[in-house]
């Protein structure tokens, strides 16, 4: 069995309709991948593209992030989508800053807004580094 390179998929309450409407814009080149998503991110994503290949973990505050982190140190997950609130204050943004962490020291793409996730879906193959 062959197992599909994964990235992650995460956003903050005001930056979810951004995040749905990127997912369902470029839906055929994300089904390429295994997609991970924090806990309501992902029934977001999944209400809108039912067909999306979504593995939902716990939401943000409650583990969500950290569950993403783990797996981008295990090598599993490739790349990181995470569309941050930078004018919310967070109750766990120490969580979100590892997060963001883990990305940068593992080196893997990791877009933080809408400008950037599309510049690198449009290059998916910056996705399959395998560090
Ligand atoms: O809080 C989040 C990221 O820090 C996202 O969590 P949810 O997708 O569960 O809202």
């Amino acid at each position: 069995m062959t197992i599909r390179p994964a990235l992650a998929l995460v956003a903050h309450d005001k930056k979810k309709d951004d995040l749905v409407a990127f997912a369902v814009s470029h839906q055929n080149k994300l089904a390429e991948f295994d997609l991970y998503a924090t806990g309501t991110t992902g029934s977001r994503i999944l209400a809108a593209a039912p067909d999306l290949p979504v593995t939902r973990l716990k939401s943000g505050p409650l583990g969500g992030d950290q569950q993403i982190g783990a797996l981008i140190a295990e090598g599993r997950v490739k790349g990181l989508i995470f569309f941050v609130d930078p004018l919310t204050p967070m109750p766990h943004d120490v969580d979100v800053k590892a997060l963001m962490r883990l990305g940068a020291l593992y080196d893997i793409p990791m877009a933080l807004n809408r400008a950037t996730a599309d510049l690198l879906i449009a290059h998916p193959d910056a996705f399959l580094q395998t560090t």
